[in-house]
């Protein structure tokens, strides 16, 4: 059942920062599909991933991240809700100890095992990455559910390389891979304005959160929870429930692209 309270004690990130005072914008939230209000005049997303600006695979010691080349306009993402040019930075995901829990987002209190999260920056007014994370409309992430089902090949291919990436600070070399296969073939998505899930927790990312989930087995899910928070020679910590609770949706309304 995946409306299980998540009681899981929280990994020391996330509990100084359950909740940021004075937060107005915070994430992630549940998304009440009957709240949502469709806008009409949201276009379809446009994303443009070249796989060769894949960089490198590393354990940062919150989740798994995959990096990128933003130094060029060849990984991008506009349209949709974006009213600027967003440059691809990484993608990382967000799973928990077992399958019943695991994603940031819920949908009607649904919880999914596992969040997918491709982080964009604003090259149109920010000069990098770092900036961008601080500022108002400097990031945009899109959020895909992950849920129990068939395999997923593309991502299995990112899946192969954990064995070298099982500590924190560990990284690998990856350099080809277009992260557009990891993502549902279904155009629609809600968006609502939020903020960074880990610190620094700030107010700056535009949301996209897709409708469909992507499926991928109880064994790639396994391979997820294989990782470890720690370093290499400290007492290990299995990288699992690296989600942030809940935050209360204030003043917001959440828009979907589709009635
Ligand atoms: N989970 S999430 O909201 O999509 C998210 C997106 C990006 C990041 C990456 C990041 C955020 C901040 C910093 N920093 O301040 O050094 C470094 C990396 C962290 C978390
Ligand atoms: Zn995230």
């Amino acid at each position: 059942c995946s409306y299980k309270l998540r009681n899981v004690e929280l990994h020391p990130l996330w509990q100084s920062s359950s909740s940021v005072t004075g937060g107005t914008k915070q994430s992630p939230i549940d998304i009440q599909a009957r709240s949502s209000v469709f806008d009409p005049k949201l276009k379809p997303l446009s994303i443009c991933y070249d796989p060769t600006t894949c960089l490198q695979i590393w354990n940062n010691g919150y989740s798994f991240v995959v990096e990128f080349d933003d130094t060029t306009e060849n990984s991008v993402v506009t349209g949709g809700p974006l009213n600027n040019n967003f440059r691809l930075k990484q993608f990382h995901f967000h799973w928990g100890a077992i399958n019943d829990w695991g994603s940031e987002h819920t949908v009607d209190s649904k919880v999914f095992p596992a969040e997918l999260h491709l982080v964009h920056w604003n090259s149109d007014l920010y000069k990098c990455f770092e900036e961008a994370i601080m500022e108002e409309n400097g990031l945009a992430v899109i959020g895909v559910f992950l849920k129990l089902g068939t395999h997923h090949p593309e991502l299995q291919s990112v899946i192969d390389l954990f064995p070298s990436i099982k500590y924190k600070d560990a990284v690998a070399a990856f350099t080809y891979f277009d992260p557009s296969t990891l993502m549902p073939s279904c155009p629609d998505y809600w968006t609502y304005d939020g903020s960074l899930t880990t610190p620094p927790l700030t107010e700056s990312v535009t949301w996209i959160i897709k409708k469909k989930p992507i499926e991928v087995t109880q064994n790639q899910l396994a391979a997820f929870r294989s990782l470890f928070f720690t370093s290499i020679g400290e007492e290990e910590k299995k990288m699992v429930d690296n989600f942030r609770p809940l935050q209360p949706l204030m003043d917001r309304t959440v828009r979907s692209s589709f009635r």
